[in-house]
């Protein structure tokens, strides 16, 4: 079946930018108008700058977000973030679990699960990250990975508004590969089918984003397939006129869907 959902074009600058870097933001922001009234954007900077990056986005429809959040409210936990202050910085979303936390970091499913709770707690749109590793696709398990961790690392409690899922293999993030269109639907659709068998139709209308070496010049195939209702975008969303120029391929994919 194919997916109608409302796109989500987010981008995670992940360690990068300081005050400069909103010149961008605001590029993006004046570049808002000219993209389909139909896809939601989202950019998510560093936590340093997410404050300043609400003050240059408000009034316009970017919306702003955080990349990791503790999961607990307060506390003594020297140097850690909790999802309300990330909100009270004017953070709408939080990316949860992306695999560099989990390889750097050595952030579990029950952790991601636990941070994500924190963060539903506080009213953020929650984005979780699952993806196999190169190893495990050429084992044969990127089905059975990506189910292990969609089934450990979203709460129980997780609705379509609220919680977004972003499929991103961690063999494509930052090396410029890309999975075959046929490998990225045969995920996405597992993806789907097990949102529904656990959510139902709210499972059905959650959104499942693609990420890893997404640029403008494969962003047309890769969004086009069924199950995909957006990207999560890492170093091509440090330039605005990289990102609008991926979030502008819904001109001509979005009534083809
Ligand atoms: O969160 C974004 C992903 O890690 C993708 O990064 P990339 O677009 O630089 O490959």
């Amino acid at each position: 079946m194919t997916s109608l959902l409302r796109p989500l074009v987010a981008g995670n600058w992940k360690m990068n930018g300081t005050g400069q870097s909103l010149e961008q933001l605001a590029a993006i922001v004046a570049g808002l108008d000219a993209l389909p009234a139909s896809i939601d954007l989202l950019i998510c900077p560093p936590a340093t700058l997410i404050e300043r990056a609400s003050r240059t986005a408000h009034g316009s429809r970017l919306l702003i977000g955080g990349q990791n959040c503790h999961e607990k409210s307060d506390g003594a936990y020297t140097g850690e973030i909790s999802a309300a202050m990330l909100g009270d910085c004017g953070a709408s979303h939080v990316i949860l679990g992306h695999s560099e936390r989990r390889t750097l970091y050595a952030e579990t499913s029950d952790l991601v699960c636990a941070k994500a709770d924190a963060a539903l707690g506080k009213g953020l749109v929650t984005i979780i990250c699952i993806g196999e590793t190169e190893t495990e696709r050429r084992a044969g398990e990127a089905l059975s990975i990506v189910e292990q961790q969609l089934a450990a690392s979203v709460p129980a409690g997780a609705r379509a508004a609220t919680v977004v899922i972003a499929y991103e293999p961690v063999w494509a993030i930052g090396t410029g590969l890309t999975p075959t269109a046929a490998e990225v639907a045969e995920v996405h659709a597992h993806i789907r089918a097990l949102l529904v068998a656990r959510y139902g139709s709210e499972g059905q209308a959650m959104r499942i984003l693609y990420g890893g070496s997404v640029k403008a010049a494969n962003a047309r195939e890769l969004l086009a397939i069924d199950h995909v209702d957006g990207a999560l975008i890492g170093g091509a969303s440090l330039k605005a006129s990289d990102f609008l120029a991926i979030a502008s391929v819904y001109h001509d994919i979005s009534g083809s869907r």
